[in-house]
């Protein structure tokens, strides 16, 4: 998660008071099937915390085949996914258990825990989709962030962001 988040201080204190190896969230997939049509299926736990303003979050990703899709059904906590396009469209879309949230292809998605508890999600996507982490960190990180206001949220503009490449 190095260099994830904005304030690298924050980061590296919590690193320090926590330990390196410490998880901050994981994922438990099952892969039923192989080839074409196959899904993966599995759940996502994120544990509470911040760091700076920042509340936790998942690296993020476009999928790597760009045009596939994904589905995240909230099963416990409170949290926001966070979508954006290369085109430079923006979403955040809170999550409360029993609700659900379609990331349409061609969305980058992040995963946001704003509650005090874990934030789990069962999650649904093409088992050919894969991953494209690069898209972020090249971007200097996502054009938003989600961040503490008040006993809420609220969505501010990344600093860092020097634009996503065209698509
Ligand atoms: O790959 P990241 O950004 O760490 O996020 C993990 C989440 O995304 C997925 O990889 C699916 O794209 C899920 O397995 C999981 O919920
Ligand atoms: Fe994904």
């Amino acid at each position: 998660m190095s260099g994830v988040y904005r304030d690298d201080a924050a980061w590296r204190a919590a690193v320090a008071e926590r330990g390196a190896d410490e998880l901050v969230y994981w994922v438990d997939d099952h892969r039923y099937q192989e080839g074409p049509g196959a899904l993966i299926v599995g759940t996502s736990t994120l544990l509470p915390g911040r760091i700076g303003d920042e509340f936790a979050v998942t690296r993020g990703h476009l999928h790597a085949v760009a045009d596939r899709a994904e589905l995240y059904h909230c099963l416990s906590g409170r949290g926001v996914m966070l979508l954006e396009t290369l085109d430079g469209q923006s979403a955040a879309i809170e999550l409360t258990p029993g609700k659900a949230v379609n990331v349409p292809g061609h969305w980058i998605h992040r995963s946001v825990n704003v509650g005090d508890e874990p934030f789990v999600t069962l999650f649904c996507y093409a088992a050919d989709a894969g991953q494209d982490y690069a898209v972020i960190s090249d971007a200097g990180g996502m054009q938003n962030l989600v961040v503490a206001d008040g006993d809420g949220w609220t969505l501010t503009a990344n600093p860092d962001h020097t634009g996503y490449p065209r698509p």
